[in-house]
């Protein structure tokens, strides 16, 4: 039983920027008996009937901002409806990150047009208020943008090779309005963890956490 009342599993949603350590904690879960883990459907962006959706709003973002997240909001709502069998069910980000980070940093910086924003955010505000699109906990992987810069540099993405520091300031920014200052609802409680740490210092860091990230009630 979540605290949702219903017989549905606990969700819990991993939150933190671009490069902030999400897959590694996610692949950390992924071996746990008692959580399925549903990955961000990058793959689904790369091929929307043939069309890299990703690489369109990397490239013009004014152009492709709004088709992006309109499929995100679709992809994580099939995410947030796909049912588990096991009492947990961690997903990598959720439309809640989708509405109050990205689509607020593009509204914000104005690669999303004002009549664009409308339509994503009443589609949102209509979809958390009819559907148990609930997400119980949430797991915030707190990384320093110029950590998450390098992590990418790193990892290389094609399409993330142009990703300024800047725009990773932006999101850390609105990470910390929404998870920290609480300037947009946040929809459950939320564990702060610190993401800068290497890796070997995350894996311990879960291997301690995980019963309380595991726990019922
Ligand atoms: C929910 C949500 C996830 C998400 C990811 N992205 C981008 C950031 C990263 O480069 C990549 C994978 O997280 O997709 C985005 O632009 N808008 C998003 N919205």
């Amino acid at each position: 039983m979540n605290g949702r009342g219903t017989e549905q599993p606990i969700t819990i949603s991993i939150e933190g920027n671009i490069g902030s350590g999400k897959t590694t904690l996610m692949n950390f879960f992924a071996g746990h008996d008692v959580v399925t883990t549903i990955d961000e459907p990058v793959q689904k962006w790369r091929n929307a009937r043939g069309h890299n959706l990703f690489e369109l709003m990397y490239r013009d973002p004014k152009r492709w901002s709004f088709a992006f997240q309109s499929y995100v909001q679709l992809t994580m709502l099939e995410n947030h409806r796909a049912q588990v069998a096991t009492p947990f069910k961690m997903m990598e980000r959720s439309v809640y990150s989708a509405r109050y980070i990205f689509v607020e940093n593009m509204h914000l910086t104005s690669t999303m047009s004002d009549p664009e924003f409308t339509v994503l955010d009443e589609l949102f505000q209509w979809v958390i208020s009819n559907h148990h699109i609930g997400v119980d906990r949430i797991i915030y992987l707190r990384t320093s943008p110029e950590q998450c810069y390098e992590r990418i540099q790193q990892r290389c993405r094609t399409e993330e090779e142009g990703i300024p520091l800047e725009y990773l300031k932006s999101l850390h920014q609105l990470y910390e309005d929404w998870l920290i200052s609480e300037k947009y609802p946040v929809p459950g409680s939320v564990m702060v963890l610190d993401g800068s740490a290497p890796l070997e210092e995350m894996l311990k860091t879960y291997k301690t956490k995980q019963d309380s990230i595991l726990c019922k009630g």
